[in-house]
């Protein structure tokens, strides 16, 4: 518990000065956590976010990454993606396309996006029935405690409200307990309609990073982070309701999102 009250969350935070050195730790981090995946299960399944997240990401596809990651066994999935054709600008498929997979030779049959063609209640209807296929057959993990999927990674960014993936402050879908993949048609930021993870599908991660870069998240990194008085209303900041049941939560920022941190927030492991 921390000092005044609210549950103290238990989270690495990594501070850097600038997003370049942010994201040199962040493909470091990303490729130690597949090696030890297919070490240990022969696979490496990891949910992208939209947003900055993808570009920050992007030296995973040089020297030496693009050479000593083991990309053939990797699975790619979005933990979040909007309703829109896969190649529209606003399509985080398309944004991860350009920046990422056209870049490194992960198999088209490994990356898991959604159906463009249907509404967008049948895409994530879709989408959450390819993942139960994939965890009958043990691609994706199961947790132990709530036959969830169990991603090795999920890297989500956040927005200046506290958002992450598609689960905004308020919103209905942070209650949501047993879907894995749901929908909204009235997100804040647009586009209206996208698909989402649910909280205990990214809370049953063995790895979660939250990537946040700039002021204008500083606030929200640090009501997410902070333990706060008993009556804060987790769900007007879904960022604080990421709190892997077992797995690990690293936060990547930079100094400008971190700079109203509290000293005591430091990085508790
Ligand atoms: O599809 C989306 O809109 C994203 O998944 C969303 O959750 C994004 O990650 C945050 O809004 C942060 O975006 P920025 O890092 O670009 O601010």
């Amino acid at each position: 518990m921390s000092a005044c009250g609210g549950p103290k969350i238990k989270s690495e935070l990594r501070v850097f000065e600038s997003a370049d050195e942010l994201a040199t730790d962040l493909a470091e981090y990303i490729s130690q956590l597949s090696e030890n995946s297919v070490k240990e299960r022969g696979c490496f399944t990891i949910a992208l976010s939209g947003g900055s997240l993808i570009s920050l990401m992007g030296k995973l596809c040089e020297a030496p990454y693009d050479k000593t990651v083991d990309w053939t066994k990797w699975f790619v999935f979005w933990a979040d993606e909007r309703a829109v054709a896969k190649n529209h600008i606003d399509s985080n498929y398309k944004l991860t396309k350009d920046l990422f997979l056209s870049k490194v030779p992960i198999l088209n049959s490994h990356v898991f996006s959604i159906n463009d063609n249907v509404t967008v209640g049948d895409a994530a209807a879709e989408y959450e029935f390819a993942i139960r296929q994939l965890v009958k057959i043990r691609t994706v993990g199961v947790s132990e405690s709530n036959d969830c999927p169990k991603f090795d990674l999920i890297l989500l960014g956040m927005g200046p409200d506290g958002h992450v993936a598609s689960l905004f402050p308020h919103h209905p879908a942070l209650e949501l307990k047993e879907e894995w993949v749901t929908y909204i048609t009235d997100s804040p930021k647009p586009p209206p309609e996208r698909i989402t993870f649910t909280l205990p599908v990214i809370n049953s991660a063995s790895n979660v990073a939250m990537v946040a870069v700039g002021e204008e998240k500083a606030t929200a990194v640090h009501l997410a982070t902070a333990g706060t008085g008993e009556n804060f209303d987790a769900s007007s900041l879904p960022a604080r309701m990421v709190q892997p049941t077992d797995g690990k939560l690293v936060w990547f920022l930079d100094s400008t999102a971190a700079s109203v941190l509290d000293v005591s927030n430091g990085s508790s492991g």
